[in-house]
């Protein structure tokens, strides 16, 4: 399906045992302006690259195809999306899901319900500027939570009102980053392609009921 042989695991990860680790004071957060914030912990699961593989396999992967300037394109990422409280594809993201809603249950007011993942197979598949409006994010403060596992790829943050400068976080291998607040609609988030021959990165990301 895609060239693997530019995957290379993180050494610290080789003979972890696969747990998700603490949250609590290891989660270090920014402050973004209009009441936006970004959430980082930096290898959350730990012996992620055992849980990525085993995604690469188990998860039915999809190519979607959109219309764009009036042609049929495909979407340049592989998806699996996840609805409220399916089943999801392996009991260490449900370990997972359970310990984002202790540690952010209070703060949202809610649990993360549905979980999307996407497969980006090489530096040419990306995500372009965009906020997750499609449901209440266009409207009320809310979260969404993103487990990257494997190739780390930059996910970049900009302001929509064009002020300020684009924040870049290198994310892959277990890393959890939340977007809260205001986050989806007064900025916009991005996987940009990268000229780099870069191996395969899944993102999973947790979204409350009705947030898209
Ligand atoms: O790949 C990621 O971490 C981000 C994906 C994303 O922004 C989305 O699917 O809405
Ligand atoms: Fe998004």
């Amino acid at each position: 399906m895609f060239d693997n042989a530019w995957f290379q695991g993180s050494l610290l990860d080789a003979d972890t045992p696969e747990a998700v680790g603490a949250l609590g004071d290891a989660v270090e957060r920014v402050a973004l302006s209009h009441g936006a914030w970004v959430d980082l912990r930096r290898g959350w699961i730990s012996g992620a690259d055992e849980l990525f593989a085993r995604l690469m396999e188990s998860v039915p992967w999809r190519a979607e195809r959109r219309m764009m300037y009036e042609r049929v394109v495909d979407v340049p990422r592989l998806l699996c999306f996840y609805g409220d409280d399916a089943a999801l594809p392996d009991p260490l993201l449900t370990e997972a899901r359970t310990a984002l809603d202790r540690h952010y249950g209070p703060e949202l007011g809610e649990p993360f319900t549905t979980a999307g993942l996407c497969l980006y197979r090489d530096g040419r598949d990306s995500v372009a500027w965009h906020g997750d409006t499609t449901g209440r994010g266009s409207t009320d403060d809310t979260m969404v939570a993103i487990i990257s596992l494997g190739t780390p790829r930059a996910l970049t943050l900009r302001p929509r009102d064009g002020g300020g400068c684009t924040l870049r976080y290198e994310v892959g291998h277990g890393d959890l980053l939340v977007m809260g607040g205001s986050c989806q609609r007064t900025w916009e988030h991005a996987i940009p392609k990268s000229a780099r021959p870069l191996g395969p990165r899944i993102s999973v990301q947790f979204r409350p009921r009705g947030v898209r």
